[in-house]
């Protein structure tokens, strides 16, 4: 192929002059190619950057967000009364060491004299939860409520923004802050963070267990941890107060709810002070009058109570678990064997704590009661879990005629709106007992008790073995010592029973001379089921069973007899031993 040769000059210099801007056109046109390429991928590289970015900071979590964010939940619906100065107890969690002297300022303002990144005393109480179930309870149920946004901070403010004037004796309580963890039990499904409590997305994510985050905590995380994520200062200052009353009582944790929250799960308490723990224990037996015990002290002037009906046993005082809160306290016992366990948590504990009425324990006691507390066959780990956290407590225990007593208790499972005792029942085929006749007969029914392997045992320990006074009082004799346990006889006149029990807890804190004589409470039922005619009714329709069971405890009342080494508790026994003519009653 042959290429045309410029004719003339002015030919040649136009063609080179269209060369050049075609070549100057494809050169501009790949620069510009280039460049666009270059903007490109440096946007889309951005973009990734930014993207990877995100997700690590949205996975991480900064504590530094959730410390300066400093967002606020609803107060908890349960708010309780603490002593003033409750709330001033300030722990700090951030990412920077300026943020942690910023936050010290704020303390110091507050007028709080501050030990910032003293080491934080860590306590063993995860020991207090083998099962690792440290549960704490949703106050209200309601999941909207307990679905806390991760990542913020709540600061229980219930304690100063409700100052209770009538808790004054113990205020301005700290302790010296315990960080206390709390095992995990990984399940999650149980873990209701309860309403108004810290939520906190922290350096938990930043570690594959929970574990490595409470050493983290318990062995100096209060500087940082090395990723330099997690502070925490503390006011350690141990007030004069809180010395005091750990000479005079038993304290337990006071929880104001600063949490730090992780998965659900409460990992560490960031804000604790402590309370006086019940000075008195009524531990039972049920249906013995263990109300009218615990009137009798209530009208003692310096007995305190929380603001719950005393009467009201079934109200759900604050939340439905505390049924009358300490009336029914159930600080240590529940409804079935996981609740124990869980109660044994010191979730649970702080969750009691938070109830109790301010006392100091010297010019102001409180009690807890709970019949459950002596049904030792049901909740044998109940004593130790006490005898741990309430060492100094005087332990009260009502009795009556077990045979009667169980008869009453039958009227109140009548009664229960909720039928919860028919599921051992019908767990196990069994029709549910409509009237007491069958109920007993289930206890020695030979052919149920042979084929249904393990109800009649059951259904004899929920029950009948309640009655078996000397084997449940035995565990807090030998754990207490006899000094320390009072066991009243129901039969006794009011005015009686209310000097022991006075007498029982220390003239020194409970004198008689404050004592209205001229209102001693009057013996009162709790039950409820209107076609209940009393105890006494046991006899006239029910003679055979009431002597079936007069048998059965007879021996156990003449071993408590020897014991207490007192005559009353052979009454019990005097229609099967025909001696019933030396007793008046
Ligand atoms: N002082 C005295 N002596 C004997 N019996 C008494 C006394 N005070 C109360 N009661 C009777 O005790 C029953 C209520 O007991 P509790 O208060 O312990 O019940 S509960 O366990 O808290 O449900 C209840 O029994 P029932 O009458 O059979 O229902 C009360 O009548």
């Amino acid at each position: 192929m042959s290429i045309r040769q410029p004719s003339s000059t002015a030919e040649l210099s136009v063609r080179q002059k269209t060369n050049i801007n075609s070549l100057w056109g494809k050169t501009v046109n790949q620069s510009i190619r280039k460049t666009s390429i270059l903007v490109l991928c440096t946007v889309v590289s951005w973009a990734i950057f930014s993207l990877i970015y995100f997700i690590t900071i949205i996975d991480r979590r900064s504590l530094a967000v959730a410390s300066s964010s400093n967002l606020r939940l609803p107060a908890p619906r349960d708010s309780f009364k603490a002593p003033q100065g409750h709330g001033s107890m300030i722990v700090g969690i951030t990412t920077h060491t300026e943020a942690v002297e910023e936050e010290s300022d704020d303390i110091s303002s507050d007028g709080k004299s501050l030990n910032s990144l003293e080491p934080i005393t860590s306590t063993d109480d995860s020991e207090e939860d083998p099962e690792g179930d440290s549960v704490t309870q949703s106050s209200s149920g309601d999941d909207e409520e307990e679905d806390v946004l991760e990542g913020y901070i709540e600061s229980n403010d219930a304690a100063d923004e409700h100052e209770n004037e009538s808790q004054s004796s113990l205020q301005n309580i700290h302790e010296n802050v315990e960080q206390v963890t709390h095992s995990s039990s990984g399940d999650d499904e149980e873990e209701d963070v309860p309403e108004g409590y810290i939520e906190s997305n922290d350096a938990a994510d930043e570690h594959e267990n929970v574990e490595q985050v409470e050493d983290l905590v318990m062995n100096g995380a209060q500087h940082a941890d090395e990723n330099g994520k997690l502070f925490a200062i503390e006011n350690s200052v141990l007030s004069d107060s809180v010395q005091q009353a750990e000479e005079t009582c038993d304290l337990l944790p006071l929880n104001g709810g600063r949490y730090f929250w992780r998965n659900r799960q409460r990992l560490v308490d960031l804000d604790k002070t402590k309370i006086c723990g019940p000075k008195i224990l009524i531990i039972g037996a049920k249906r013995c009058g263990t109300t009218t015990i615990a009137d009798m002290l209530l009208r003692h002037p310096r007995m305190r109570f929380n603001s719950c009906d005393l009467k009201n046993t079934m109200g759900g005082c604050i939340v439905g678990w505390f049924q009358g809160a300490l009336k029914q306290g159930k600080i240590f016992d529940g409804d079935d064997f996981t609740h124990v366990r869980r109660r044994m948590s010191n979730g649970w504990l702080d969750e009691f704590g938070k109830r109790l009425p301010s006392t100091d324990g010297i010019t102001t006691l409180t009690f807890d009661k709970s019949p459950s507390y002596m049904d030792i066959s049901f909740f044998p780990e109940v004593v130790e879990y006490a005898k741990t956290h309430l060492p100094n407590a005087k332990i009260v225990a009502t009795l009556c005629n077990p045979a009667e007593r169980l008869y009453s208790e039958f009227h109140t499972l009548l009664a229960d709106p909720y039928e919860g005792y028919k599921q051992l029942y019908w767990d196990n085929g069994v029709e549910p007992p409509t009237d007491f006749g069958a109920f007993v007969q289930l206890f020695h029914n030979e052919q149920i008790c042979s084929e249904k392997e393990g109800f009649c045992d059951t259904n004899r320990k929920q029950y009948l073995k309640q009655g078996d006074f000397l084997h449940n009082l035995r565990p807090w004799y030998d754990t207490y010592g006899k000094d320390n346990v009072l066991v009243v006889n129901m039969d006794d006149e009011p005015s009686k029973i209310v000097k022991k029990l006075l007498h029982h807890v220390g003239e020194d804190l409970l004198p008689e001379s404050e004592y209205p004589w001229a209102d001693v409470a009057e013996p009162f039922t709790t039950n409820v089921n209107p076609t209940y005619e009393g105890r006494v009714s046991s006899y006239q329709y029910f003679d055979d069973q009431m002597k079936w069971l007069e048998h059965y405890y007879s021996t156990q009342n003449e071993e408590l007899a020897m014991f207490l080494d007192e005559d009353w508790p052979r009454k019990w026994n005097c229609r099967i031993n025909g001696d019933c003519g030396r007793f008046s009653w």
